[in-house]
Formats: C-alpha cells, structure tokens, sequence
C-alpha cells in the first residue's frame, strides 16, 4: 500500500506543533470513500485478508419457514409498525439463524433462536441506537435497560405489586419481544442454560451503557478499553445459546470453567468485531463519530482509515486464530466440550457469512 492511497489521516494529525493529546480526543473521522451506492452495493463477499470458515448455503425452505414463524410472531405480539416491514425481510433473521445453527435439533428452537435475535435487535435499536430514529437515547439508557433486564429476570416484589410489573413488561416491542422470547427459550432450554442466558444479557447491558456513555460525553478509548467494551456489548448471548438449540447441555461444571469461558468469549469477540469490519461503511454514514475497530484504531494510532482497517482484520484474525487453536486443544480432553466448540464455531461462521451477503445492510469501503 502507498502512502496515497492511504490519504484519509486522523484530523489531529493535520495540526503540526501541537503536542498529541495523552487520551485522543473523539473528533468524526473523515468517512471512508464512500461510492455510488449501485457500485458499493456489489461490494460485498469476505473482506480481502479477513480469516473465516465457508458455509454450505442453507436450505431456503427451511428459513423460508423459520421466517414466517417468526413474522407471525412479530405481528403477533404488534412488535413494529408496518413501516418498519422492509427492515424486518431486509435483516433476513431466519436466514441468520438457520446459517448460525445448522446443528439445530428442530425448528421450534431455531424459531425461539429467531426470536431472541429479533428482541436483542429490537432492544438496540429502539433503545440505544440513536441514530435509528426509534426512540433510542445515549442520555438516561439506564432507565430503559433495566426495564428490559426485567422482562427476562423475573420480578420478585410484593404480590400486590406484581400485577403492575406484569403489565409494564408488556409496554413496547423491546419489552414484550424479550419477554415472550425467553418464555419459549426457557421452554426447552435448562434452568442452568436459561440463567446462563440472564446473565449474558446483563453483561450485554452494561455494554449498551459503556457505548452510550461513551457517546455521550465524546470519549475516544485506547483500542484495548475499546476491545473491553465490545466483550461485553457482543453476539456472545446468541453463542451460549449452542448447546441449547442444538438439543443438549453442556453442563454448568464444565461451562464455567475458565478455558471453556475463555473459547466462548474468544469467539464472541471474534464474530463481533466481524460485525465492526462489514457495518464499517454503514456506520460511518449515518454517524461519523460512531466508534467501531476500525475508528478508535485510526484515533490511537494517527493513522489513515484504511490502514486502520487493515489492522483491525489482523486484530480479529488473531482473536480468531487464539479461537481456533484454543477451542482444538480443549475439544481433544471432552467430546462434549467439543461438541460445544463446534457449536460456536459454526455460530462464528454462519455469523460471517450472513455478514458478508447480507446487501440490505452492509456495503464494504471502497478499498480493494
Ligand atoms: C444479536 C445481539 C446479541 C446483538 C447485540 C449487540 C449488537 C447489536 C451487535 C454485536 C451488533 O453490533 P452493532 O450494534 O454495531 O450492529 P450493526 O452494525 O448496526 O448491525
Ligand atoms: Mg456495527
């Protein structure tokens, strides 16, 4: 690569003299090259340099029915209004879960997997994404948030109070999504699998509320608090779900420890920064100071976005390849934890290539 093509530099980098800031301040970023959006549309397919697994192309009739399940049950519970349809067919959620899951027991559980990514997906939107036009707010996220840990965490006040949480559960689409969908996960899955999910929802939360803090006062974290932050606001509550829709337990003893914990975030980690690689463009589009790898790379190191990019595939590539290794050593001491292992792995792959077609929403930088 030559130095011009490598020309979008970080604004504080244009002030000669000027001592750098110890912290770099959160100033937008020039945007990448953006193109006609006929021409950048084609650009998709796996990210040049980008370590991934192919996927075998999943059966159109099944997702076929996982998505009227699905559209069924968002109509159903009146989850969003008919303007918000497009988006709903353009997310291609029963395709996500039938890529995702290709080990998964039967289609009432990959229909309750549906569900949970069309709540965790709504909850996002409606309540952190700003951007969205949905309501979503940086300021006073906690209030909501702690609204929509309830609807999965059971409430356990005075009887006579009871009633009146019950009906507030029942307020909007992030609420009655992520209530009626853990009923149905909980239906099949174990106590042991159902409080797993809890708590990864609740770390998933505090991600929310350390992006939208972040947002709000204009931090720009060094790139290790940023990769601090997308371990916690992650896919990680769509991968601990694997040994449930695939119809088995990994049982809590061996899920907690700390080598199998290590593979689950290692490759949550790796399949969300997937997520930062593709929405890159997106992101940057609709807001130039939203943080993704690629951003807080080219904030901390003074450098151009696409070197930048190019160094946060390797970044991901290395998350992926500790994965990748890790996940084999352990997979050879236990067939279950293997099975696991597989689980995620098949999550992490099925996740990348819904990533790398899913045109309705991503379009890659015009790079290569
Ligand atoms: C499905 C799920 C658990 C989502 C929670 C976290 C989340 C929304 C992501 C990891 C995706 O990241 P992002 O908010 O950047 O999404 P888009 O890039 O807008 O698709
Ligand atoms: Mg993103």
């Amino acid at each position: 690569m030559t130095a011009a093509e490598d020309r979008v530099e970080h604004p504080a980098r244009t002030s000669p003299g000027t001592r750098p800031p110890a912290r770099p301040a959160r100033l937008p970023l020039p945007g990448p090259p953006s193109l006609p959006r006929s021409v950048a549309a084609r650009r998709t397919g796996a990210i040049p340099g980008l370590t991934y697994r192919a996927v075998t192309p999943p059966d159109p009739e099944k997702v076929a029915e996982v998505d009227r399940r699905l559209e069924a049950w968002a109509r159903g519970l009146d989850l969003f209004p008919t303007a918000w349809t497009g988006d709903f067919a353009g997310f291609q959620f029963g395709r996500a879960v039938v890529l995702q899951h290709p080990g998964a027991a039967d289609l009432d559980r990959l229909t309750a997997a549906g569900e949970l990514l069309l709540a965790e997906n709504l909850v996002d939107d409606c309540y952190c994404e700003e951007e969205e036009d949905r309501g979503g707010s940086h300021r006073g996220l906690g209030g909501p948030l702690i609204m929509a840990q309830s609807a999965i965490d059971p409430y356990h006040g005075t009887a006579g109070s009871e009633e009146d949480w019950r009906q507030g559960m029942q307020a909007d689409g992030p609420l009655r999504s992520y209530h009626w969908a853990m009923k149905d996960y909980a239906g099949f899955a174990t106590p042991s699998q159902t409080t797993r999910f809890v708590h990864d929802i609740a770390r998933l939360h505090l991600g929310y509320l350390a992006e939208a803090a972040w947002a709000e006062t204009g931090h720009m974290p060094k790139v290790w608090e940023y990769l601090v932050m997308r371990q916690f606001n992650n896919f990680r509550p769509c991968l601990s779900i694997v040994d449930a829709v695939d119809g088995y337990e990994l049982p809590e003893p061996l899920y907690s420890r700390p080598e199998v914990q290590r593979i689950t975030a290692l490759a949550s980690n790796a399949t969300t920064l997937v997520n930062d690689l593709y929405s890159f463009t997106k992101e940057l589009e609709t807001d130039p100071t939203h943080l993704n790898l690629p951003q807080v790379v080219a904030a901390n190191e003074r450098c151009g976005l696409k070197t930048a990019y190019l160094r946060s595939v390797e970044i991901h590539n290395q998350i992926m390849a500790s994965f990748e290794e890790e996940a084999a050593a352990l997979s050879a001491t236990s067939p279950l934890v293997g099975r696991y292992a597989r689980g995620l792995s098949d999550w992490v792959a099925g996740n990348h290539e819904w990533h790398a077609t899913n045109t309705h929403r991503y379009h890659l930088p015009n790079y290569w």
